[in-house]
């Protein structure tokens, strides 16, 4: 069931402009993917539909892209995930006092990943251990998990 995101605030729009250019995720780089992550209760999820360009074998989405989206979406996961633990709240958030960035990244590429399909990904938060913060993602399509992913990140000191 596609969640409706209209009233919620992107994990990523509130990276302050100066951090907002990642490739993956920034809003302010319009030859990216601008990933968004939205934080639903105890979980993250964000929407990609990948275009035909990253095909890897034919009627199928090239790894580096899913890799790339999970990426993103674990960072945005985590640093959400340090905000609800810390009850700082987002709802009249202009920007996100946490910044997260990758240190550890395992793709488990489970199925074929369908092209010309909405692609679901999913965040749940596994611990949070001083700056270190796990979370375990999926990536659906049509109601099939095609990846899983698992990401350390790191909370950056101020
Ligand atoms: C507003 C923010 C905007 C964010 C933009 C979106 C990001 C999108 C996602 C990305 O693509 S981020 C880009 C890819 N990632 C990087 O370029 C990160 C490169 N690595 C680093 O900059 C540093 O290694 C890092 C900041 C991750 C850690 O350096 P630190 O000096 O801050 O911490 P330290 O090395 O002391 O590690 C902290 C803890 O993490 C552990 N750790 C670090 N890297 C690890 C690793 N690879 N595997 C396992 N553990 C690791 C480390 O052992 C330690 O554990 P303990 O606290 O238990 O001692």
């Amino acid at each position: 069931m596609h969640i409706n995101t209209k009233n919620l605030k992107a994990i990523q729009d509130l990276y302050p402009d100066e951090l907002a250019h990642c490739y993956g995720c920034g809003k302010s780089n319009p030859d990216g993917f601008q990933l968004k992550t939205y934080l639903v209760g105890d979980e993250t999820i964000a929407y990609f539909t990948p275009q035909p360009k990253y095909t890897a074998l034919p009627g199928s989405v090239y790894g580096g892209l899913i890799a790339s989206i999970l990426d993103c979406h674990g960072t945005g996961s985590a640093a959400a995930f340090v905000c609800k633990n810390e009850h700082i709240s987002l709802v009249d958030a202009t920007t996100i006092p946490v910044r997260c960035v990758t240190a550890l990244l395992k793709i488990d590429f489970k199925n074929p990943t369908p092209m010309g399909v909405e692609l679901e990904l999913k965040g749940k938060l596994r611990s949070i251990e001083g700056r270190k913060i796990w979370v375990d993602m999926t990536l659906t399509a049509n109601g099939i998990i095609c990846a899983t992913g698992e990401i350390l990140a790191i909370r950056l000191k101020d």
